[in-house]
């Protein structure tokens, strides 16, 4: 057994860098919004604005998917949407099921930004029986016993755990002996889970702990300068000063270009 982490090696085996998959998503949800305005061609430069990456790094990930664009043109919008989908496996559908569901297991099924995006609820699992056959997302909730089964009648590889953290072990546990090949964990404990078996984990209170780490340097580095005499904070010949409201107005925090969801 190892631990919730996503047994990957760094580099997929066709060659694309878990970097690189990770910033995917971020391209897509810029070109989606690119090509829902009937914008035919983007340049590097106007893509990775919009999607908050640095443009060298923008192109090195495309030549991974093979795609160098157009001197003077640029991308092809409708084109890298396709490209990127079939790349993160999105040309087909996945049937997803959400095990809790209470306050962020409801709010999730009633999430419509899973089905536009070929996820597919398949179920909604408790183990309140008192919650069985009552309609959530306009979907009956179905009791725990029936996880296996349902499972293997819907070939579902995707499995959401939104139950309590002392639940969440044994819903895991049960969830891959079933079949299930990918986990996201919504509650706050480390899951242990086979070789083959990927989990990414979700916790916004982590997030918000490091935003309060970066808020506490910068109130830091604010009162540092203004206790500092002004030749202290003068460049080198053609350095930029990166100041923190800089930085807020290049839209980029100290990590711009990671997204909120962290491996697990
Ligand atoms: N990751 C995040 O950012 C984030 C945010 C909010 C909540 N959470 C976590 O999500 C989880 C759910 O939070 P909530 O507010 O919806 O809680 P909740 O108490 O409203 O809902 C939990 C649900 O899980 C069900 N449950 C309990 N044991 C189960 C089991 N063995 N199998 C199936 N279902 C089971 C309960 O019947 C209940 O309906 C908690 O672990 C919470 O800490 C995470």
């Amino acid at each position: 057994m190892a631990t919730g982490r996503t047994h990957r090696p760094a580099t997929r085996s066709r060659g694309i860098p878990e970097a690189t998959v990770a910033r995917l998503p971020l391209y897509l949800r810029a070109l989606t919004a690119l090509s829902e305005r009937s914008v035919p061609t983007v340049s590097s430069e106007e893509l990775a604005t919009a999607a908050g990456v640095n443009s060298a790094k923008l192109r090195k990930d495309f030549s991974y998917l093979g795609s160098y664009g157009t001197r003077g043109v640029g991308y092809d919008v409708e084109y890298l949407v396709y490209q990127i989908s079939r790349e993160l496996g999105l040309t087909q559908d996945w049937p997803v099921v959400i095990v809790g569901i209470g306050n962020l297991g409801a709010a999730l099924a009633n999430y419509g930004g899973f089905a536009s995006r070929g996820f597919r609820v398949a179920a909604l699992i408790d183990a309140d029986p008192a919650m069985a056959g009552k309609p959530v997302a306009g979907l009956p909730v179905r009791h725990t016993d029936e996880l296996e089964s349902i499972i293997t009648d819907n070939d579902v590889s995707i499995g959401v755990i939104a139950t309590p953290a002392g639940a969440a072990q044994q819903v895991c546990d049960r969830l891959v002996a079933a079949g299930v090949t990918s986990i996201l964990n919504f509650a706050p404990t480390v899951l242990s889970v086979p070789e083959g078996v990927d989990v990414r984990k979700v916790d916004l209170s982590i997030e918000l702990q490091i935003l309060a780490f970066h808020e506490q340097r910068k109130a830091g580095e604010e009162t540092t300068s203004a206790q500092e005499p002004a030749a202290a904070v003068q460049p080198r010949s053609g350095a930029a000063v990166r100041t923190p409201a800089a930085g807020r107005a290049a839209g980029k925090g100290p990590d711009g270009d990671v997204p909120a969801v962290m491996p697990a």
